[in-house]
């Protein structure tokens, strides 16, 4: 590695005190490090970013950089983030690629969601998969004190408990799954199906959003893997892994002051001011062939065919971020949407008018709630989405005197939460049409009292509290099992001190 462009300091992580977990190290592929004025990307990073940032938690994930050579020598840049840190690891440049493209996101995810038609993945790309999870494994030691708790974010990392397990870690280690878990059958398309969800229950907890995922993924168990389940708990080599359901929240009061601040915001007033008068319908996604964006897109144009009254009445602005684009499911499906787009626009446009502003960049979250707050309808139509957090931050956004309608796919975790939402099939194209329509001309009183349903569940289960919810319920979890948690760690073990480096060094990879 070359160090010419290297400035060298230590980081030492200290004991947080407080609870009985007292040094959480929290884990995910995507960290992020972004401020109040840059876009989040994804939910996970969104939500993980401002809860980690207060515990004083070391988050651990992917730098964003390859490094040749990384197994043999894992490489993290440190900083402080809040009262804890944020250590950011260059990944194997041999095995990034198969990992996060070719095993997690075009094995792992489309199964995730149900579309098994789109699995393209290869033996090496699964070896890779085995390897970065193992990378993780060896370089979490590095963080490991006798006190210390584990907790692992989502589908990248299926096996990297087992992997811990095999080091000899007997510390609390929990799972959270940010996507759905699908049937048993579509989860056995997955090559591999067997040894990954085995290597799940080497995990003292293991959470999903809904109670329909947690069953799904008990039935597997039960039924594939033929071990017995009880209460939530499944016994194996491993001990207990107990299954429980934490639905992701947000911080519906951080929304709803950013959606009254951000009003004087340039890209929110400009915004304003083009509408004149007429209505708006707000989309914000990544491009991703989950969030039924294409299904959207056609029933706005039904709509629009359907009640040609409407046209210059209303627009959907749809933001539209791009994700994932060397996944060649992901490259077609934004081919799709910017032609589907021009062909809409170009059939009911005019020349002073259209009727979807389509865009492919990102916003800041205090902007994203201003534009929220703009729309009288939110339109979530995903075809699978384990939550959805924009649902969630649509309604937080409101305006309490005048709120706007959600209108919300049923298959969306947060349509468990938010069921006074209009709830949608997306494959209803037809009904999805008509409920758009029925949401624009929805009556103040009806509109009321359907946003205050919504805002009591928001306020009921915060981003606050699933993370304490599922830390206490790790705590408990690893005590169900009658591992001695510390023997391998002595007591005295010093502070980890890491080399960190401030800027990017010319030996590794930028990726994102
Ligand atoms: O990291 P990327 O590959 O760019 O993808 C972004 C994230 O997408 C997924 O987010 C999920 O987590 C959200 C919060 O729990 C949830 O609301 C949403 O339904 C999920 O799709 C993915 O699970 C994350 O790992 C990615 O970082
Ligand atoms: O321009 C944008 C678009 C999205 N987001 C954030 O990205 C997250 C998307 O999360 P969601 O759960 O809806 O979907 P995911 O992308 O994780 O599947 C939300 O917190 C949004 O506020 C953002 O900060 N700027």
């Amino acid at each position: 590695m070359t160090r010419n462009h290297i400035h060298e300091r230590t980081f030492i992580i200290r004991s947080q005190s407080g609870g009985n977990l007292v040094n959480l190290v929290v884990v995910s592929n995507r960290v992020s490090r972004a401020s109040a004025n840059e876009p989040m990307t994804g939910g996970l990073a969104a939500a993980l970013l401002p809860v980690v940032e207060k515990s004083g938690a070391i988050w651990v994930g992917s730098s964003g950089r390859l490094r040749e050579g990384a197994q043999k020598e894992p490489f993290a840049e440190i900083e402080a983030l809040g009262a804890g840190a944020l250590a950011m690891l260059d990944l194997p440049a041999a095995h990034y690629e198969g990992y996060y493209e070719g095993f997690a996101n075009s094995a792992l995810w489309p199964a995730l969601h149900s579309r098994t038609d789109l699995i393209r993945t290869t033996q090496d790309n699964y070896q890779s998969y085995r390897e970065v999870n193992s990378f993780f494994a060896r370089a979490l030691l590095k963080f490991r004190k006798p006190d210390t708790a584990f907790w692992i974010q989502d589908y990248h990392f299926l096996a990297l408990g087992a992997e811990l397990r095999a080091l000899g870690v007997t510390h609390p280690i929990g799972f959270f799954l940010h996507t759905p878990w699908p049937t048993r059958d579509i989860f056995g398309g997955v090559p591999h199906h067997r040894e990954l969800v085995e290597a799940m229950l080497a995990y003292d907890l293991i959470g999903f959003q809904t109670d329909g995922d947690r069953d799904n993924f008990l039935s597997y168990v039960e039924a594939d893997l033929g071990l017995e389940v009880s209460g939530g708990t499944v016994q194996s080599r491993y001990g207990a892994a107990r299954c429980a359901v934490f639905p992701i929240g947000i911080d519906p009061a951080k929304f709803a002051a950013f959606a009254a601040k951000s009003s004087s915001h340039p890209d929110v007033s400009r915004l304003r001011r083009s509408l004149n008068g007429e209505k708006l319908a707000i989309g914000v996604d990544r491009v991703d062939y989950s969030k039924g964006l294409v299904n959207r897109i056609e029933a706005f144009d039904r709509m629009l065919t359907a009640q040609p009254q409407l046209k210059r009445s209303v627009s959907l602005l749809q933001i539209a971020t791009l994700s994932r684009g060397n996944i060649e499911a992901y490259g077609d499906l934004q081919n799709q949407l910017a032609k589907l787009v021009s062909d809409v626009n170009g059939r009911h446009g005019e020349v002073d008018w259209t009727p979807i502003r389509y865009l492919n960049k990102g916003f800041s979250q205090t902007v994203l709630a201003g534009l929220y707050r703009t729309a009288q309808v939110g339109v979530v139509t995903p075809l699978h989405d384990g939550m959805n957090l924009v649902a969630k931050e649509y309604v937080a956004a409101q305006n309490p005197v005048d709120p706007g309608v959600l209108v919300l796919s049923k298959f969306a975790g947060a349509a468990n939460e938010l069921d006074t939402a209009l709830l949608v099939n997306p494959n209803d194209i037809d009904g999805m049409a008509r409920t758009i329509a029925t949401a624009l001309s929805m009556p103040l009183l009806e509109r009321r009292m359907r946003w205050e349903a919504m805002m009591t569940k928001l306020r009921a289960g915060t981003i606050q509290e699933w993370f304490s919810d599922f830390v206490d319920a790790l705590d408990r979890a690893h005590a169900l099992n009658d591992t001695a948690a510390n023997d391998d760690v002595p007591a005295s073990e010093p502070p980890v001190v890491w080399p960190v480096h401030s800027v990017a060094s010319g030996a590794a990879t930028r990726l994102h």
